[in-house]
């Protein structure tokens, strides 16, 4: 199978320009599951990097010990108590996993899931809570994207020895699954189980705690926006890179923090727009 090259190309293919006569209803309502007591930079970082990616609302499930911390770094943001993927009916996608844990709490969400209907991305605790629990892949009716690290991908499919013999299970699981995985590291590789692609954007900036917890945010963003999920994975990933690029140009890779990738997601956009007309 022929492995496209994730670039610029590609992209343009896939970015669809913001209409200049829409509204906040035009580009979605995320619903981000991130973050705990210890682990609240998680929820920030994802949902900055969610609003950041262009969607029209955003929901965030909170710890109420969090609320006023939450509410005064993102106030675009609105905030909801735990019980809400059993009414999802205001929401286009969901995005699950940063820093939420594995413990019989956390679970939860995973359960709530089997009654949803909305495009997911599951990363991180979600993955972990997965292998975990040996949750019962048939039990998700719905279109989902996995973003695991090697560590979260071998704890899910099993060890694997090189990085060559994972992209072949992702394939065989993207196909078996009817997912899209999108299998992170230095070159991330993105596969529908029919298609593959390998990222051309990104650099060592990005190996530092809160990089993929900005990436799902972006995906949950492009989800929500009604972009397919090998379209979401494929956008997300690329100008989460791109981002990346462009911090070097301020930062060096030992100084890039996930925030100022963040913050130039923005010009990630504008260049993309540029290249399109
Ligand atoms: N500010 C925050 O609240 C943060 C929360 N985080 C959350 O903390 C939880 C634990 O996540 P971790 O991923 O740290 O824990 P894991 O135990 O899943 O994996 C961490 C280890 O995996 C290995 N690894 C990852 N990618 C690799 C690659 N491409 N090549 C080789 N080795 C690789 C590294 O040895 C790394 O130390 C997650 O839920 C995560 O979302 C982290 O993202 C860090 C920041
Ligand atoms: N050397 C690198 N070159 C390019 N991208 C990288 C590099 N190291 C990490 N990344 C990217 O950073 C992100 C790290 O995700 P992850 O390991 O889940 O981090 P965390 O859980 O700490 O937020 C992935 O998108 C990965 O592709
Ligand atoms: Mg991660």
């Amino acid at each position: 199978m022929e492995v496209v090259k994730l670039d610029l190309n590609c992209i343009k293919n896939t970015y669809k320009k913001r209409p200049c006569d829409s509204h906040k209803g035009t580009h979605g309502h995320a619903l981000l599951i991130a973050g705990s007591t210890d682990k609240m930079g998680a929820t920030i970082i994802a949902s900055r990097a969610c609003l950041r990616s262009g969607v029209g609302l955003l929901t965030v499930v909170f710890y109420p010990e969090n609320k006023s911390v939450l509410f005064n770094s993102i106030p675009e943001a609105m905030y909801a108590n735990s019980c809400v993927i059993s009414d999802s009916s205001p929401y286009q996608a969901i995005g699950i996993g940063p820093g939420i844990g594995v413990d019989e709490v956390s679970l939860q969400y995973i359960y709530e899931l089997y009654e949803n209907k909305l495009p997911v991305i599951f990363d991180a605790d979600a993955l972990n809570l997965i292998a975990k629990y040996k949750i019962d892949w048939k039990k998700f009716n719905f279109r989902f994207v996995l973003t695991p690290h090697l560590k979260e991908f071998d704890r899910l499919f099993g060890e694997h020895d090189s990085e060559s013999e994972r992209r072949t299970t992702a394939i065989q699981k993207a196909k078996d699954l009817n997912c899209v995985i999108v299998l992170k590291g230095h070159k991330t590789f993105i596969t529908d189980g029919i298609h593959t692609f390998e990222n051309t954007t990104g650099n060592s900036g990005l190996a530092k705690g809160g990089s993929g917890d900005a990436l799902t945010g972006m995906i949950t963003s492009f989800l929500a926006q009604g972009y397919t999920t090998l379209e979401s994975a494929i956008l997300g990933v690329y100008l989460h890179g791109l981002a990346a690029d462009i911090t070097l140009q301020t930062q060096s890779e030992e100084s890039m923090l996930i925030t100022d990738v963040i913050e130039n997601i923005g010009l990630a956009f504008k260049s993309l727009n540029s290249e399109i007309q």
